[in-house]
């Protein structure tokens, strides 16, 4: 392969290398090795994961990924840096979402549907503009077991709570008590059997908290949106706190704002920017 175009964007500087091959046919099955590649902060573009933005038609033809019925025109094929596949990514789809209004490829003033590996998700653009602030409707989180994760001779009880993709949450005393967090957290294998996004989380308001991730597959991370809403949602039922209810939380990288609505669904809102566009032969 030549020289192919590729983006580079961030969601609260959890940062991403954007692929656009609409019709599928420039990157094929998109090898781990081209995604390590890419996201190699010295030698590639460097990010936190890569996000092919391919057309619905064009992937489930390719029967890349399981067909379901959707009127959404994209999909977001996320790869985690290490080339492993998830099923969502909260910062990614926001990012995707706004590459797409602003490349006018999808019409921001009204609900933009994307596709996941963890089905549709729709976007609402702020004010209906391409550039507006993005609400993503994550769906309805589950909440399962209680388990426990560890850091060194550390220990703490967790949350399992799937935003599509798998979370524990932990409240610590202080973010601080995880450590350097250069390996992954040890979990519970009987739980998680794929692996595991870890979130620390400490209170710092009435509905404020601030969370620091370590992400399956791309390691501490500035920022995890699906993390956000999984920490969100273990607040709200440490709290008792009732449905059509907001929190903030706060990551290194910035703040989202998660809502848990009446009608038990997430939603997720925070900022989204692409901050250079080119080629590259990685
Ligand atoms: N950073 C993402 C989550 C990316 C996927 C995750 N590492 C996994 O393997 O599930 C987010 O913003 O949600």
């Amino acid at each position: 392969m030549d020289e192919y175009p590729f983006l580079k964007g961030h969601g609260t500087e959890n940062d991403f290398v954007l692929l656009p091959d609409h019709d599928g046919t420039v990157h094929g099955d998109l090898s781990p090795e081209r995604v390590r590649a890419l996201c190699d902060r010295r030698a590639g573009i460097g990010g936190d994961g890569v996000l092919r933005v391919v057309s619905t038609t064009s992937i489930y033809y390719r029967q890349l990924v399981e067909p379901v019925e959707t009127e959404a025109e994209w999909f977001m094929d996320y790869r985690n840096s290490d080339g492993s596949l998830s099923e969502m990514c909260g910062n990614g789809i926001r990012v995707f979402g706004r590459h797409l209004a602003l490349g006018g490829l999808v019409d921001p003033t009204g609900p933009v549907p994307v596709g996941t590996r963890d089905g549709i998700k729709v976007l609402s653009f702020a004010g209906g503009r391409a550039d507006g602030e993005i609400t993503v409707d994550m769906g309805t989180p589950k909440v399962l077991e209680e388990t426990e994760v560890s850091v060194g001779d550390r220990t703490w009880p967790a949350l399992h709570v799937d935003m599509g993709n798998p979370h524990a949450v932990a409240f610590v005393d202080d973010l601080a008590d995880a450590g350097h967090l250069l390996d992954p957290p040890v979990h519970d294998e009987a739980v998680y059997p794929h692996g595991v996004n870890v979130e620390f989380v400490v209170r710092r308001a009435p509905a404020h908290v601030a969370m620091r991730v370590h992400e399956r597959g791309s390691g501490e991370t500035r920022s995890c949106g699906t993390g956000a809403c999984a920490v969100m949602v273990a607040a709200a039922l440490a709290d008792a706190a009732p449905r059509d209810t907001d929190y903030r939380v706060d990551l290194p990288g910035g703040t989202l704002r998660i809502s848990w609505t009446a009608d038990d669904r997430i939603l997720m809102t925070g900022p989204a920017v692409v901050v250079a566009a080119g080629t590259t032969s990685l």
